[in-house]
């Protein structure tokens, strides 16, 4: 196991690997002075809710940003800032991520993020789509996407970012990375995230004729873990969130990070970074 850490961080997954041994959530004795006084610290933004229950350890981030959910820049760099607080407080171990909006858990990357932007809004748009995507599949915590609607594109990303999916039993809600029948590819670490979760097969399907699944369907690939009634998903979702805290976290983290650096294209790596944003930025501002 030292090897592979030790490995891991040369090919540039230090960020993680460093959290991974510096602390372990579980019987964490070290709770950030900020929050340790409060049974629930509540933060709410415009685009974005947050409420973390100490005694659990458990926060719900809602997005509340209608009409819905798009990814814009303000939307993306919110979304980091609330995951990084909520990183760094010792006394959050699991995060729910759910919509406040009817029928739309997120519909992806902002389309007017997208067009007549010049090369520089590009480059930062991109970044902060990288940003979030790093720190919801690097993130220490667990994640459970509670999806109450639709989720094609990013938002379909930003759920198999999460380590579990439980998703509406509604036919007409649908998810999955829908870009080549927008006309777009989807880039290779999307594609990475959806191999991680469904498979070789099923993804390149999935992404070469860009399907989009209905509720049923995807859990018949599983592109979901889950389906429940509408009013269950929330509840569900706490349900399932204590099975996964009943492991102890450096196991879990240390699991997902082994699994991560096995199966993930380097993308944490610097160079290929700046590398996808260069050429999702000119392919942007060429639209
Ligand atoms: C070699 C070529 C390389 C090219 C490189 C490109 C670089 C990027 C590469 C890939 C990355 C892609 C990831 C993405 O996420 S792209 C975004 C894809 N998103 C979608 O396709 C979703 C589109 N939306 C929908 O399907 C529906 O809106 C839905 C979410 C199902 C909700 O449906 P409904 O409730 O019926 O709502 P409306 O459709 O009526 O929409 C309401 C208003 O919201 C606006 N809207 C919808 N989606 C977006 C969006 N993604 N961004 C911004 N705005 C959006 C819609 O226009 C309506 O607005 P209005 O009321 O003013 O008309």
């Amino acid at each position: 196991m030292a090897n592979v850490l030790r490995n891991s961080a040369k090919f540039g997954f230090s960020g993680v690997l460093s959290q991974l041994s510096i602390h372990s959530r579980h019987g964490r004795e070290c709770v950030s002075p900020c929050f340790s006084l409060q049974q629930r610290n509540n933060s709410t933004s415009p685009k974005i809710k947050v409420d973390l229950d100490s005694s659990t350890g458990v926060a719900v981030l809602r997005m509340q940003s209608p009409p819905v959910n798009s990814l814009s820049l303000d939307f993306l760099t919110e979304f980091c800032i609330n995951l990084e607080k909520l990183e760094m407080d010792r006394s959050c171990r699991g995060l729910i991520i759910t919509s406040t909006l009817s029928k739309v858990f997120s519909a992806g990357l902002d389309i007017m993020e997208m067009y007549g932007k010049s090369p520089e809004r590009c480059g930062e748009f991109w970044k902060a789509v990288q940003e979030m995507w790093l720190k919801l599949y690097g993130s220490n915590m667990a994640t459970i996407a509670a999806i109450n609607g639709s989720s094609p594109a990013g938002g379909c990303l930003m759920s198999i970012g999460c380590d579990y999916r439980i998703m509406v039993d509604n036919p007409r809600y649908s998810i999955g990375l829908n870009e080549t029948q927008l006309g777009i590819v989807a880039p290779f670490w999307f594609k990475d995230t959806l191999v991680n979760t469904v498979g070789n097969r099923a993804a390149e399907l999935s992404l070469e004729l860009g399907l989009l699944y209905s509720a049923p369907d995807a859990l018949k690939i599983g592109l979901v873990d889950q389906l429940v009634p509408e009013d269950q998903v929330l509840s569900t979702a706490q349900d399932t969130m204590s099975k996964w805290l009943a492991i102890p976290d450096h196991a879990r983290q240390i699991d997902q990070c082994v699994y991560i650096i096995y199966n993930t294209s380097p993308l944490p790596l610097d160079h290929a970074r700046q590398m996808d944003q260069c050429v999702i930025s000119v392919c942007i501002y060429y639209i």
